[in-house]
């Protein structure tokens, strides 16, 4: 059904309900932010496409010359407020309700509400998202599955919400006959609908921005910020963001982000999973670029460890927090010795990230709030350590964030790779964009990684097996049938069936096997979705 409001077009279906965040003033909201800033996240795609030709004839990005006067100069964020103070664990996840509920009840001080990597952006998942987080907001939201009812605490975390990406439109909506970007679409609406209830409930509208990659596109936000809070009269400042330092090209202007958007910001946050998928993204056509098996691409490898610990020094000295990451090992059903495994490695992984310094973590699953907030409370006795852990002895060069880790590429890696990554497109298109695979967190970040990998190894002349035989197109296609047929066996002909698997198998075969490099995976899926 097609809905005509004032400025803007709804072209997706208006189920019961979605008339009340589809509203006509909210629209007209939306269609303002498009107007005004729809054009340049437009350039700033450009922007993207243009540096990724530099880096294609052999270029290596650097801090840049033209903003060494931010970086060296004396200045801090704007002070936080007193709910964003004490962010030791931060759950994530999708926009389903019973999962907000879920992760507001958690025991974690933060719930980062996802429209990004953990969430597949069917129409109905948008909308049906939006309601949730309404709800949330007003304290209202319930829910009833098998018998079980759901309903918030008396205390619960504080909501952060991600919107999708600036490379994601909303095809549903049009302004103009275009379709709208998906992050003004996602911030708008939240923003639009509870951004008062927020501030008049003690806390904020808050956010996490994803997969920025230069401080131009930070700018982009805090324009929007500026622009949303005159629009529906808070004071200005109100709105604070976490940036995701999840692209290689952000960590070489951390700085200047937070100098952008230094009124509204909340500190910046390591998304390892994108940072790593940006790292082999970027350098995709450089010979010397290649990353072993993704299970050896860890936290303590020597150009993940030295962005980790440039964004605490970073973060610090500008009086902003620094979070850390997500472990992707989640609770193992039936299995205690494993269950133990992977809680040891979320407890060592949060060691790690609280003694170097991070104000706070990330955690994918409830049943693991427990684990990081032990951690935490023993190594961090105050609310954060922006004053404590200075770092101030670091160097970390341009040379270290680009340092390409050792290791090997196996068959055991490609044959993870393929199977995992068919399995998480499948589940996308079934409106899934969180899975638990080999009892792993899987998302769209982790995803693209898979591909990414396999993609280079086919390409890259250093894309050899440890055993010295070369990855190709087929050894992918080989390796890939048996893979298929295990998953077959597994879940059965008839699942497999209604699975999307085959969907999911063209796809995937799409972003491997075609020479021009898919931007990110959702392009095209989004396509099919
Ligand atoms: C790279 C990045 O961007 S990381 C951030 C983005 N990714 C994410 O946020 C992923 C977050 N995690 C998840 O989505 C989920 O944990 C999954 C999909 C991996 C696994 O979910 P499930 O299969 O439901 O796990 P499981 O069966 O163990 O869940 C047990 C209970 O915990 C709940 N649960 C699990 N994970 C979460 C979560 N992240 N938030 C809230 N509740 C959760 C389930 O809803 C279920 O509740 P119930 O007992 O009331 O039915
Ligand atoms: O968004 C987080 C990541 O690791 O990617
Ligand atoms: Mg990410």
């Amino acid at each position: 059904m097609a809905t005509q409001a004032a400025e803007v077009k709804v072209v997706g279906d208006i189920r019961p309900g979605y008339e009340e965040i589809l509203t006509s003033d909210a629209l007209k909201f939306i269609a303002e932010l498009e107007r005004n800033f729809g054009r340049r996240r437009k350039e700033l795609l450009q922007n993207r496409h243009k540096r990724q030709q530099e880096f294609d004839q052999g270029k290596k990005p650097d801090f840049l010359p033209e903003t060494r006067h931010i970086r060296e100069g004396d200045w801090t964020i704007a002070p936080i407020p007193e709910d964003l103070k004490d962010r030791r664990v931060e759950i994530t996840g999708p926009v389903d309700r019973k999962m907000i509920i879920n992760a507001l009840n958690s025991g974690a001080k933060m719930f980062m509400a996802c429209f990004e990597d953990a969430s597949s952006p069917t129409w109905d998942n948008m909308i049906q998202g939006q309601l949730n987080l309404r709800d949330a907001v007003n304290g209202t939201i319930t829910f009833e599955d098998k018998g079980k009812s759901y309903q918030l605490n008396d205390e619960t975390a504080v909501l952060i919400v991600r919107p999708r990406g600036l490379h994601l439109e909303e095809k549903h909506v049009l302004v103009d006959d275009q379709p709208i970007s998906g992050s003004l679409f996602d911030f708008g609406l939240f923003f639009y609908h509870n951004a008062k209830s927020l501030i008049e409930k003690g806390t904020g509208p808050y956010f996490y921005l994803p997969k920025l990659e230069s401080h131009l596109e930070a700018r982009l936000w805090n324009d929007v910020f500026t622009f949303a809070q005159k629009y529906v009269g808070i004071t200005q400042g109100t709105i604070k963001a976490t940036v995701l330092i999840e692209t290689i090209l952000a960590a070489f202007e951390m700085d200047e982000i937070l100098y952008e958007l230094k009124e509204h910001s909340a500190g910046l946050n390591c998304g390892r999973w994108d940072y790593i998928f940006s790292y082999l993204k970027k350098f995709r056509n450089h010979p010397d670029v290649i990353l072993p098996d993704r299970s050896q691409v860890t936290m303590t490898v020597p150009f993940m460890r030295a962005y980790s610990l440039l964004t605490i020094q970073t973060c610090h000295k500008r009086k902003a927090p620094a979070i850390g990451g997500m472990a992707a090992q989640i609770p193992v059903k039936n299995n205690p010795e494993a269950n133990e495994a992977a809680f040891q490695k979320v407890r060592a992984d949060k060691e790690r990230e609280a003694k170097d310094g991070h104000d706070g973590t990330w955690v994918a699953h409830p049943g693991l709030v427990p684990v990081a907030m032990e951690v935490f409370n023993k190594e961090m006795k105050t609310p954060n350590q922006i004053e404590t852990k200075t770092l101030e002895d670091l160097t970390v060069t341009g040379d270290d964030l680009l340092e390409v880790p050792e290791g090997d590429i196996t068959e055991e890696g490609v044959r993870m790779n393929i199977s995992v990554g068919i399995q998480y497109m499948a589940s996308w298109l079934h409106g899934r964009g969180a899975a638990p695979i080999n009892n792993l967190m899987e998302d769209a970040a982790t995803a693209e990684i898979s591909r990414a990998q396999l993609w280079q190894w086919i390409r890259h002349p250093k894309g050899v097996l440890a055993d010295g035989r070369k990855v190709t197109v087929e050894l992918y296609e080989q390796l890939k049938n048996e893979e298929m047929e295990k998953i077959k066996q597994q879940v059965g002909e008839e699942a497999f069936e209604k699975g999307r698997f085959e969907e999911a198998v063209e796809l995937f075969d799409r972003l491997i096997l075609d020479d021009q490099f898919v931007e990110f995976l959702t392009l095209p899926g989004y396509e099919i979705l």
